[in-house]
Parts: structure tokens; C-alpha cells; sequence
């Protein structure tokens, strides 16, 4: 039997009183890759974020992980977020301190504290995402993409349970947008569930999968016509 990672049922996602999805049907399963589609402003990122518990869900049903969505309490957030690695498009790294510091602050406010058992799951994360050779480095001396492959490592620290990536390719250019993604496609073979809000088309149709599309306040399946070349 397949294992369920997030399911909502009959779902509405709101920004404060504004009403942006509603009657959200929506299932996950461990292993998944599903994309999140849609134009600008409808709904992708609300959606991402009343995952990761920065929105509220008011209506309808959710789980997450373990989680509950409708009786998640704000001191259960920092518990769910360990549970999950969110990757932004800004990807959101400190400058004041290289990318092993980084990384060993995310560790340490995680509850980590044995340095070469850090040490270890540093080097083990940054070789997943092929930057083990710079995390020396501070994150201003590196590229957009070799920031984005740090921001994954950064989400793969705590063996998440589901990858939410919001437009992780929006700031890079083509090339380096496909290099991020065979990362992603990477770790997704080896066992890790990705829902990924992309608005790059060019990704979907070279790594088709499961998609679900934001439109009209609702968010629904659409199934990719195959390429004929
Ligand atoms: N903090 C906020 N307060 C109120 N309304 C908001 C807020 N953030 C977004 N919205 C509104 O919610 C709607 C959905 O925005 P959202 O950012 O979720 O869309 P999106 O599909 O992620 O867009 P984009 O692709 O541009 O990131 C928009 O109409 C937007 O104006």
C-alpha cells in the first residue's frame, strides 16, 4: 500500500479574509514528484504555504506528514517544518557565515549537538546535491545555482519527509534551471517526495509528471499530452 504524505479534502486557502482556492482535492503519496502549475497570483505559493503552516487552513480537511493542517498549533510548526525541506526561489542562504555554517546552524537549531555527527551529515547532504568540495565558501562567492544546490542540501538535512520547493528555478537562468532539476529528479529517485510550484513550462515538458494546475480558484489534475518528436 502506497503511503499517503498529504492529503486535503474539500480544502479552502485563504490570504487573511480573501478566499484564493477552494474545493482543493489533493493527494500525495511517498515517492511522488508533482508539479504545482498556474499564473502569476493564482494561488501557488498560499497553497505552499498553508502546507508548511504559514497559512492557516480554515476550511475543509488536511493532513501533512503527521500533522493535522486544521489543529496545528503554532508551537507544533518548528516540529512540522522538520518534517518537511522547503525550498525558496531566493534560496534564502546567510551571508555572514560559509555554507558549512549554514548548514550546521540549521542542525544546531534542530537539536543537534554531536559536531562530527554534523560534520558528517554536512558532508553526506552537500555531496547529494554535488557541492561537498565548497562548503568552504561563503554563499555570496557562489553562483544562483550553486546556491539553489545548497538550499537542497540545506532542506535534505533532517531526512524530510516531503520537499516543498516554491519556484526553486525562478532566479536562474536555462541551463543552470535544468542543472538544479536533475538534482531534484535526483534525489526524488532515491526515495524523497518533491511538490514543486514552477511556472517554467520548458522543465515540465523535459521531466513530465504528475501536475496539478491552480486556475479559477481551484486547483485540478491536468494530464501532459505527450511530445511526438
Ligand atoms: N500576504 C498577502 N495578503 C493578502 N493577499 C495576498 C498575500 N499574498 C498573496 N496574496 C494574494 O493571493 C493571491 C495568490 O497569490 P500567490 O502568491 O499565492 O500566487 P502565485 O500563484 O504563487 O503567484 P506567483 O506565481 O506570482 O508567485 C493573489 O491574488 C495575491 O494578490
Amino acid at each position: 500500500m502506497s503511503e499517503t504524505v498529504l492529503e486535503l479534502k474539500n480544502a479552502a486557502i485563504y490570504q487573511r479574509e480573501s478566499l484564493i482556492l477552494s474545493e482543493v482535492d489533493v493527494h500525495i503519496n511517498k515517492g511522488d514528484f508533482v508539479y504545482l502549475i498556474g499564473k502569476t497570483g493564482t494561488g501557488k505559493s498560499s497553497f505552499m504555504k498553508t502546507l508548511y503552516g504559514d497559512l492557516p487552513l480554515q476550511e475543509g480537511e488536511g493532513s501533512i506528514v503527521d500533522y493535522n493542517l486544521r489543529t496545528l498549533k503554532e508551537k507544533d510548526i518548528p516540529f512540522l517544518r522538520r518534517k518537511l525541506g522547503v525550498v525558496f526561489q531566493d534560496f534564502k542562504l546567510l551571508n555572514d557565515r560559509t555554507i558549512r555554517g549554514n548548514l550546521e546552524f540549521v542542525l544546531k537549531a534542530t537539536g543537534w549537538k554531536d559536531k562530527k555527527g554534523m560534520d558528517s551529515k554536512i558532508d553526506e547532504v552537500l555531496d547529494k546535491v554535488g557541492m561537498k568540495t565548497k562548503a568552504f565558501k561563503f554563499p555570496y562567492q557562489l553562483s544562483g545555482g550553486e546556491q539553489q544546490r545548497v538550499a537542497i542540501a540545506r532542506a535534505l538535512l533532517n531526512d524530510p519527509e516531503l520537499i516543498l520547493a516554491d519556484e526553486p528555478t525562478g532566479n536562474l537562468d536555462p541551463q543552470t534551471s535544468v542543472e538544479v532539476m536533475e538534482v531534484l529528479q535526483d534525489i526524488n529517485k532515491n526515495g524523497n517526495t518533491i511538490l514543486m510550484a514552477t511556472h517554467d513550462y520548458a522543465l515540465l515538458l523535459k521531466y513530465p509528471s504528475k501536475t496539478l494546475k491552480c486556475d479559477g480558484q481551484k486547483v485540478f489534475e491536468v494530464v501532459q499530452k505527450k511530445q511526438t518528436t
